[in-house]
Parts: structure tokens; C-alpha cells; sequence
């Protein structure tokens, strides 16, 4: 049986064919096919999970990218270029709080990163070009940033990534306090690009997109460690 690995989801008016602005349940089929190609069973979970009883039937959880989260979550009023949707917030705050009570392998991606920090009491930079001088995580509309991540010796990131990794990102805000987890990676710029939770089976959180560059080990190691 093949370890069973929920992606979360969200909503946004997505088109095709004949179908305009149609209120659509999405992921980008990229988690998808990273999580079957490392030899998972890819379960894609509802944008507004009320309670996180699936959790009983899956082995592991990927938490994809997505917006930002509502800042009211880590204790600060919405900056000007802040936009969050709360509802998915709701429903992914739940699965990842108790994953993590459950010792259940995590990896965040982007946004996941953020929840995960968020979920263990850290705190978000809600727009980095004000606290970094630069927009080069997210240089303009749908290119992304080129970077590289270097590693903390002896940590998670750097047994699966080696010491440092060309990256690709898209994102405006960023890990400002990692809350209970630990930076294991960063930016040449400071940022903090990796987060993990020593003390737990596997709970990964990268700032840059894997799916994107068809990188699988992050998603053989999170199927492994959920197997
Ligand atoms: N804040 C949501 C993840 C992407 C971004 O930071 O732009």
C-alpha cells in the first residue's frame, strides 16, 4: 500500500472551454505527480476542512503554496499589499496543528512554509521588498526569483539537499520568527529559505518551489518518512 499523502487546496475562479470564472477547487498538478512519482498516494483534501478527522486516514501532509495568510494569525494589522484569504487559513491551521500533535510527516512548500511557522507561534514579513530593498523572490508577475540556499550543517534540509541549492521562488512575504521550528536554510540575503522540527519523524518547510523544478527529493523523502 502506497503512504498516502494529503495536498491542501484552495478555491479561485479558475476558466476552461465553455466555462468562465467558475468557483474551482484547485492545486497545480505538479504536488501531484512530484507525490506519485516518489511512489505516494496523492489525496487532494477540500479547501475548508472543518476538522482534521481525515488526518486518521492519511500518512503524510503536503502543504502546497497559495496566499498569504490573514495576519490577525501571527498578532499584526493587514499591510497595504497583504491579501490573505481566511477561510483557507481556517481549515489548513487545523490539519497542520494537529498533524503535528500527531507526529504525522509534514512538508510545506511556499505558503506551507509560512503555516508552519505561523502554526508554531512565529511570526510572517508581510512584504519583503520593505525589509530586504529588493523584489528578487518575486521579480515581476509570474517569473520567479533565482537564488541560492545555503544549509546548516547536520540539519534535515542539508542530509536530503547537501550544502547549498540553486532555488526557484515566488513569494512576497517571508519567515520572520520561525516560531518553535528551527531555520535550517537561508537566502545570501538572510532570509530564512528552510524550517524544520528536530524533535519530530519529518517536518520540512522550503520557501522555494520544488514541484516546479521537478526537484523529488523533498517528496521521495516526505513519502519515505510517511511510509
Ligand atoms: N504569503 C503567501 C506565500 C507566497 C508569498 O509570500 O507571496
Amino acid at each position: 500500500m502506497r503512504p498516502i499523502i494529503g495536498i491542501t487546496s484552495y478555491v479561485v475562479p479558475a476558466t476552461w472551454g465553455v466555462w468562465h470564472e467558475v468557483s474551482t477547487a484547485l492545486i497545480p498538478n505538479d504536488y501531484v505527480a512530484a507525490v506519485e512519482l516518489a511512489g505516494g498516494r496523492a489525496v487532494i483534501l477540500p479547501p475548508d476542512e472543518r476538522d482534521a478527522d481525515v488526518l486518521r486516514v492519511l500518512d503524510g501532509l503536503l502543504l502546497a503554496g497559495g496566499p498569504d495568510i490573514e495576519p490577525g494569525r501571527y498578532g499584526a494589522e493587514p499591510a497595504p499589499l497583504t491579501e490573505s484569504r481566511p477561510e483557507r487559513d481556517a481549515g489548513e491551521f487545523l490539519l497542520v496543528r494537529k498533524a503535528l500533535e500527531l507526529d504525522l510527516p509534514v512538508l510545506g512548500v511556499c505558503r506551507g512554509m509560512q503555516v508552519l511557522a505561523v502554526a508554531t507561534g512565529g511570526t510572517l514579513h508581510q512584504h519583503l521588498p520593505d525589509v530586504l530593498g529588493h523584489e528578487q523572490h518575486r521579480p515581476a508577475p509570474g517569473v520567479y526569483g533565482e537564488h541560492e540556499a545555503r544549509f546548516e550543517g547536520g540539519s534535515l534540509i542539508a542530509k536530503l539537499m547537501g550544502d547549498d541549492l540553486g532555488i526557484h521562488c515566488y513569494h512576497h512575504q517571508g519567515v520572520a520568527d520561525p516560531g518553535t521550528l528551527r531555520v535550517t536554510g537561508r537566502t545570501e540575503d538572510g532570509l530564512a529559505e528552510a524550517v524544520e522540527a528536530p524533535d519530530r519523524r519529518f517536518v520540512l518547510g522550503v520557501q522555494w518551489h520544488p514541484e516546479v523544478t521537478r526537484d523529488q527529493r523533498l517528496f521521495g523523502a516526505l513519502v519515505e518518512a510517511a511510509g
